[in-house]
């Protein structure tokens, strides 16, 4: 797909796309994320943070080269992409593939402009990271209890601890954190994490009702607790996990709710995995409710290794496409971020998962 650009200027979808300025992030100067376009209601700029290289590659079963990783992510360098997660600081025992973290790191060439987080359950990853360089970091709890004790070895109160550690230190750097909670809208070992209503039953006295939905509610409890908790500790902003892709837009409408009234829209993101083929429909919810950062992997490539069946995250190429769609400037270049998909798909011998990217190649236009 290197050539995707001169090949499809010969395609008739090529130029109607063009026309329609789908293929084409506005390469102008971003506004901040969250402002709203006048005529829309809708955000005029989404910021998006490429998971890929970190959430696309982690699930990977044989070992990415490293030189791979980094060429991908220079690659995406030169997307437009704002923020790139590069890798993560956790232990090779758990997660072999993220093992060469200090290479990567190292070896990626940075481009102005562009931030470079990467996920530090502790303080060690977190002096590991920043000893190679890291510039930001992201912490990663969970609304789950399950979850968070088979992903990170600890219940949610210690990794609270834990995150405490590293925002404290980081304060100290002004190195800035994000937050993750996964399993927002769902957990592999606990369930469905129904918010119906509970958001408010939560902050009202307990009803009949309160008895029948009590699991859902100390989940949701659980959702929001987690999220304020890494709000007040200092993360910049706060990325809700539908780690295992079972959300709707109801669910996704009604969990933004809850959250929008402890935590500021403008430090909201949203991170949807496409398991049951809902990603984008919960993304635009999230858009339609003035969500302006969003979490996507550039062919669709991810999985968590601790959330058995999720598949990927929703492909980087598909939110593009779909934000270039409503005229919702990204600054992002679809060509090329379709290249870095084609690059690492032939790497790693698999097919796109991106929608947008397999359509240009059943036009024959992209070979
Ligand atoms: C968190 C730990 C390390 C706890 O693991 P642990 O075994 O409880 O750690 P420990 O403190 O007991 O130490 C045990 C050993 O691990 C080492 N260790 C301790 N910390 C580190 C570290 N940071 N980096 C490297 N090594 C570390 C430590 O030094 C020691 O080494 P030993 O003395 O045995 O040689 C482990 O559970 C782990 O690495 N888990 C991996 C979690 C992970 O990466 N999951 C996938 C990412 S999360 C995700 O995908 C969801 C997300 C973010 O995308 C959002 C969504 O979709 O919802």
């Amino acid at each position: 797909m290197g050539t995707v650009p001169s090949a499809l200027k010969h395609c008739l979808s090529y130029q109607h796309l063009l026309k329609e300025q789908l293929w084409i992030g506005e390469p102008t100067a971003p506004p901040h994320p969250g402002q709203e376009s006048q005529a829309s209601g809708l955000p005029e700029y989404v910021k998006i943070v490429e998971v890929g290289p970190r959430d696309g590659l982690q699930n990977e079963k044989v070992i990415v080269p490293t030189d791979t990783k980094i060429e991908l992510i220079n690659r995406l360098s030169k997307t437009g992409l704002p923020a790139i997660e590069v890798t993560s600081f956790v232990s090779s025992k758990w997660v072999p593939q993220m093992a060469d973290h200090k290479e990567v790191m190292r070896g990626i060439e940075r481009h102005p402009g562009v931030q470079y987080p990467v996920l530090t359950p502790n303080l060690k990853g977190f002096h590991s990271a920043i000893a190679a360089g890291a510039t930001e970091v992201s912490v990663f709890g969970a609304a789950s209890e399950s979850f968070s004790k088979m992903n990170i070895n600890c219940s949610i109160e210690e990794s609270i601890e834990k995150f405490e550690e590293v925002a404290k230190s980081a304060r100290n750097m002004n190195i800035p954190v994000r937050g993750y909670v996964s399993c927002a809208l769902g957990c592999p070992y606990e369930g469905d994490i129904t918010p119906a209503k509970v958001a408010e039953r939560w902050q009202t006295e307990k009803t009949e009702e309160w008895n029948t939905s009590i699991i859902f509610c100390r989940k949701m409890k659980s959702a929001l607790g987690v999220s304020k908790r890494l709000y007040s500790m200092g993360c910049y902003e706060i990325s809700l996990g539908d780690t295992i892709g079972v959300g709707t837009p109801g669910s996704m409408k009604r969990m933004l709710e809850a959250v929008m009234k402890e935590i500021p829209l403008s430090a909201l993101a949203v991170h949807c995995h496409d398991t049951y083929g809902q990603a984008l429909a919960n993304i635009l919810t999230a858009i339609q409710m003035g969500v302006a950062v969003v979490d996507s992997s550039v062919a669709g490539l991810g999985g968590c290794p601790y959330a058995k069946g999720a598949t990927g995250n929703v492909a980087t190429e598909d939110v593009i496409y779909m934000l270039n769609g409503l005229g919702i400037n990204t600054g992002v270049n679809l060509y090329t971020v379709m290249e870095a998909g084609n690059f690492i798909c032939t790497a790693l011998n698999k097919k796109t998962n991106s929608k947008v990217a397999q359509a240009s190649f059943n036009t024959g236009a992209v070979k």
